[in-house]
């Protein structure tokens, strides 16, 4: 894991091969140097070809929790929020590939809950204090094929108006 201090961190997490890709006799060509943040991909067949390397500010290999990604990484991003900086987490990949599962997350086994029941209680245990209020506020939007829907919304279908940039503001110290 890199410093900590910079303001984007790019983490990759590798999830096992599913019973489909299981049965198709597919192999495994992603390997992690996970000291490093080093992540490994092999051409398949090519055995004279040197794997193509890539390095990020975090590793997550097949056996690896959500609850370490979380500690690891979300952790102190949250905290920040709960101090009055902004943040974003933010998880990107092709269909299937783990995103709900390392977002929602499963109840079972407890150290795979996602990163947004995790983020909730985190900062519900924040602001438990005595004689001060709190605004929370969630909004849960999709982003697929270039439209956006409000999952939140009484129509989930209904498309969103894309009108915005995206500003985001840091106090200068
Ligand atoms: N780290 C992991 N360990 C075990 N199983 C996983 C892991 N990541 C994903 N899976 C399983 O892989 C399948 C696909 O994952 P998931 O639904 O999270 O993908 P997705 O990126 O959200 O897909 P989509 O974009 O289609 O919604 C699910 O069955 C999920 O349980």
């Amino acid at each position: 894991m890199s410093s900590g201090k910079q303001s984007v961190k790019v983490v990759v997490r590798c999830r096992p091969l599913n019973d489909r890709e299981k049965a198709l006799g597919s192999k495994m060509v992603l390997s992690m140097d996970l000291r490093r943040c080093q992540c490994f991909i092999e051409k398949p067949g090519a055995v004279d070809e040197p794997p193509k390397q890539f390095t990020f500010d975090g590793n997550y290999f097949i056996d690896q929790t959500t609850e370490q990604m979380y500690n690891e990484i979300a952790y102190a991003l949250v905290e920040g929020v709960t101090e009055g900086y902004n943040g974003t987490i933010f998880a990107y990949g092709q269909t299937g590939s783990g995103k709900s599962f390392t977002m929602q997350g499963v109840s079972e086994p407890a150290a795979q809950r996602g990163v947004i029941p995790r983020a909730f209680e985190h900062i519900f245990e924040s602001i438990q204090v005595e004689n001060t209020k709190f605004l929370v506020r969630a909004s849960y939007l999709e982003i697929y094929n270039e439209e956006i829907r409000d999952l939140l919304g009484t129509d989930t279908k209904q498309r969103l108006e894309v009108n915005f940039l995206l500003l985001s503001l840091h106090p200068v110290c």
